[in-house]
């Protein structure tokens, strides 16, 4: 008894130490499950990101995921446990097992913590883990992608080009020395441009003003508040605290853009014109919103207008950094050659003809390697009865498979060679694996926008090349690989020196 008193006293005295014990036992404890007897345990990798999810946000947050993921993949191998319920892969056959149809095999779904869509209870194209709802969504969508909708939006999107052309020919008119443009936002003015007017019906005009349309800014903050909105989602149960740090501009930003798409999508579906954007060959499929509710478009178009222009906007900033840098001059003689040796005037510039360029299309698809406006990957999640322990987070870590050097000779340079068929490529790039690289994904929510992608840029780099000499002042010289990554590339402004040809 008296022994019994003595503990309780003794317990009662030293209350605050006894907390902070039982406190830190919880996380010691788990680390400890997670480390030795988590069912993915026997998975290779950092035992700190095994035992923990804090050191991946604390690297998702800083901006250094990408980079880090790539160094346990060169230490650890093609899989590995990249935190405690998630692996990662860096290899090519990963891209069928984790995203397309395979028989016998249970589809992994997209993973919540990441596909969200904000104070939205619709469901997106984007969003949606409902595969008779995507379904749907994606057949109808489709078709606003197809090659007759593209050709018929050529001349919007030529029209943009253009703009894109004179605009910068004013800026460079004045001197023979030409201008400093920052391609950053030029290039960012044209995807805004394109894709507004085909979603929405009606052009931001950024190129016609020279200036982000104040909805841009807001979409900006709406993307940092998407990226930093994925780290409280991997502790739903103190979510709603961590939300309360967010600041509040962030939170009045996705407010204000969420009410903005709103009101230009609604108004769009309801001027019911046969004009040639998305909407038209989108509603011909759903004429009384049998198949897709207005709610519904409103949310899928939405995030049209954000897959459609930062994606496309920051590879051309890629390339064009790439294009620019001292040691690559030869790649942008040979890619200013090969557009000026087939046209000699912008009109010969067409749909058809710009796709007959064989070493754009390689400088093209180097771009998407190196600069994959995707970095960080595509995460799933097994269901019950998948291939693996259900709840796992599975993704192809997409800057890790780019950067590989088991798939692609000298990893980190920019060859575009590499991309030409065999009988030109260099022979030091024959064992590449040129399909590892897979920048629009594969299988079930592989990107529509795809041909639209390869068609704006195509455009944009003949235009661009046919039109101006390129080069960069010394000092003026920015890195893409030091864009800082959160989720998506911030993009930082890049000046290019810009002389009118004639
Ligand atoms: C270089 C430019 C682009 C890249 C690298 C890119 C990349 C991707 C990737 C990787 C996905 C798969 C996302 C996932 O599985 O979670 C995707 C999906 C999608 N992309 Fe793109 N994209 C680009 C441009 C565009 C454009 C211009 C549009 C349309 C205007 C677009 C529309 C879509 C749509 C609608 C989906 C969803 C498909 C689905 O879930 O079924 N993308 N994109």
């Amino acid at each position: 008894m008296g022994i019994v008193t003595l503990s309780v006293e003794t317990l009662d005295q030293h209350r605050v130490l006894v907390a902070f014990i039982v406190l830190l036992s919880y996380p010691i404890y788990n680390s400890l499950y997670n480390i030795y007897f988590h069912p993915l345990s026997h998975h290779p990798g950092p035992k700190l990101w095994a035992a923990s999810r804090i050191p991946f946000i604390y690297s998702l947050l800083t901006g250094q995921l990408i980079q880090r993921t790539k160094e346990f993949h060169e230490k650890y191998g093609d899989f590995l446990r990249l935190a405690p319920d998630e692996v990662s892969f860096a290899s090519e056959q990963a891209w069928n097992e984790i995203y397309a149809f395979r028989p016998g095999h249970k589809r992994a779904l997209r993973d919540k913590a990441y596909y969200v869509a904000p104070e939205s209870n619709v469901d997106n194209i984007i969003t949606t883990t409902d595969f008779k709802f995507h379904a749907r969504v994606r057949r109808i969508l489709s078709s606003s992608f197809s090659e007759g909708s593209l050709r018929a939006q050529y001349s919007l999107i030529n029209s943009k080009a253009d703009l894109l052309v004179s605009q910068i020919q004013r800026l460079t008119a004045s001197s023979k020395e030409g201008a400093r443009v920052n391609m950053t936002d030029w290039l960012n003015f044209f995807t805004m441009d394109v894709i507004s007017d085909l979603a929405f019906g009606e052009s931001f005009g950024c190129l016609e003003r020279g200036d982000y349309h104040e909805w841009v800014h807001t979409l900006f903050a709406f993307l940092k508040y998407m990226s930093l909105a994925a780290a409280p989602r991997y502790y739903p149960t103190v979510e709603f605290i961590l939300k309360m740090f967010m600041p509040k501009s962030v939170m009045e930003g996705q407010r204000k853009h969420m009410a903005y798409a709103r009101e230009k999508i609604t108004r769009r579906i309801d001027l019911k014109s046969e004009r040639p954007d998305f909407m038209t060959p989108f509603m011909k499929n759903n004429v009384n919103f049998e198949s897709v509710s207005r709610e519904e478009i409103v949310e899928t178009f939405n995030f049209v207008i954000i897959g459609g222009s930062e994606t496309t906007a920051t590879a051309m900033t890629g390339i064009f950094n790439h294009l620019t840098r001292k040691e690559n001059k030869h790649v942008l003689e040979m890619s200013t050659r090969e557009i000026r040796d087939k046209f000699s005037e912008k009109e010969e510039i067409t749909f058809d003809t710009i796709q007959c360029l064989p070493y754009l299309d390689a400088v093209i698809n180097e771009g998407l390697r190196m600069c994959n406006p995707v970095p960080g990957g595509l995460p799933r999640v097994v269901p019950a009865g998948g291939d693996t322990y259900c709840g796992t987070r599975l993704a192809v870590r997409t800057f890790a498979v780019n950067r590989s050097d088991k798939l692609f000779e000298n990893p980190n340079t920019f060859i575009p060679g590499r991309w030409l068929p065999d009988d030109q490529r260099p022979k030091e790039y024959s064992q590449d694996n040129l399909a590892a690289s897979k920048p629009f994904s594969v299988g079930f929510h592989s990107c529509l926008g795809r041909p639209l992608a390869w068609l704006e840029m195509r455009l944009v780099i003949v235009k661009l090349l046919l039109a101006f000499d390129l080069a960069v002042d010394n000092g003026d010289m920015v890195n893409f690989d030091h864009f800082p990554v959160i989720m998506l590339i911030q993009k930082l402004p890049m000046r290019i020196r810009v002389r009118n040809r004639n």
